[in-house]
């Protein structure tokens, strides 16, 4: 069976994950897009030489006939009202992260999903995807390091667009190392603090930029993580789990070394998009192969939800500057 898919938000995430739907992956089929912005939704149409129909909204398309499964590309504060309308249309959703931007809206979706008593959400985690994280997680699991007793790790933009405001550093932003480092340590958290070092120049008004978040897990895992989205030399991601007896470091991304002019060079990538391309492809893959038989896995609202809840804390430490208690809910056995 061809899954039709439907796609809310056609910006850049939208258009790369519509192109590989269409292009690269297989039993996929682009038959709905919208966005806000129609023309755009209609270039990219034209541009991926789409069989698709342009809609004039989002809950249009999710009623849509031939819409099997609906993926959620457009901003995160669009997401909750599409993804508990997919719910109540009995549709598989792919939702980007985050799955909404405050743990409430993720509480909506859970109690809806529970309410309609089956699993329809898979949340864009895509790092749960990549070989590099997984290499990581299973080192972890079998005791390779010992007990893991902190996580060093940073995440750094070359630059962010004007709408970039300070929380997103969090749910926009850090939502990824929050996912991350439950699913890589089995562990939820405990407490958060932020911390705002000297602002860098390159960082617009409206943007307090870099800053170092501070958490710690249920089990005493203290893990560091610096957020630097104006760094300006590239899109890097970092990771070293230190455990009791060892430390794992994340994978570089492949890359060729290159000796010339009296150098020896390696290129940084500059942006998510080749960063975690094969992930991408992976998490697409298992979506779509899902609703084909009816079914779906990897991150689920619960997931969506427990990373908000501790995002959530963040942004109130941010504004506090004080060590935020970060309290999880006991998880219902319908995500067990
Ligand atoms: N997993 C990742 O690494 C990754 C990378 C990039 C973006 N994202 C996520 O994907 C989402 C989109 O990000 P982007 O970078 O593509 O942003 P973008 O601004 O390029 O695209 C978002 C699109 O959504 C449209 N839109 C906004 N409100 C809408 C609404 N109510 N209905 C329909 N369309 C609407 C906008 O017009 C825009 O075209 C965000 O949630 C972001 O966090 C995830
Ligand atoms: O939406 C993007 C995306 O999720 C990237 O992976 C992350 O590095 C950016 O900070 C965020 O703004």
């Amino acid at each position: 069976m061809t899954v039709r898919i439907g796609v809310i938000g056609t910006g850049m995430i939208g258009e790369e994950h519509s192109r590989r739907i269409s292009q690269q992956l297989t039993g996929g089929e682009i038959t709905a897009v919208t966005d806000v912005n129609q023309e755009q939704a209609q270039t990219m149409v034209d541009r991926l030489s789409l069989d698709a129909k342009v809609y004039d909204n989002g809950l249009e398309l999710i009623q849509a006939e031939h819409v099997d499964a609906v993926m959620v590309t457009s901003w995160g504060p669009t997401h909750e009202e599409y993804v508990l309308a997919a719910i109540q249309a009995g549709k598989y959703v792919f939702c980007e992260k985050p799955l909404a931007t405050t743990a409430q809206g993720c509480r909506n979706i859970i109690d809806a999903e529970i309410e309609a008593g089956k699993r329809r959400v898979q949340v864009g985690f895509m790092r749960r995807y990549d070989s590099g994280y997984q290499l990581m997680k299973e080192a972890i699991e079998a005791n390779r390091l010992g007990e893991p007793l902190m996580i060093h790790a940073a995440h750094r933009n070359p630059t962010v667009p004007e709408r970039y405001v300070t929380p997103m550093a969090i749910h926009d932003t850090l939502i990824h190392e929050l996912d991350t480092f439950r699913w890589l340590l089995n562990d939820d958290y405990a407490t958060a603090q932020v911390i705002f070092p000297r602002k860098t120049r390159h960082a617009h008004g409206k943007v307090e930029d870099p800053q170092i978040i501070l958490l710690e897990t249920t089990q005493g895992v203290r893990i560091d993580v610096e957020v630097f989205v104006n760094c300006q030399y590239g899109y890097d991601i970092q990771c070293d789990v230190v455990g009791e007896e060892g430390i794992a470091h994340l994978p570089e991304p492949q890359s060729l070394t290159l000796r010339q002019a009296g150098q020896r060079s390696n290129e940084i990538l500059q942006d998510w998009k080749k960063r975690f391309g094969e992930a991408f492809d992976v998490e697409l893959q298992a979506f779509i192969d899902g609703a084909a038989s009816d079914t779906v896995g990897g991150p689920s609202s619960w997931d969506g939800y427990a990373a908000a809840i501790a995002s959530d804390a963040c942004v109130k430490a941010q504004e506090s500057g004080q060590i935020e208690k970060i309290e999880m809910p006991e998880r219902p056995a319908f995500y067990a």
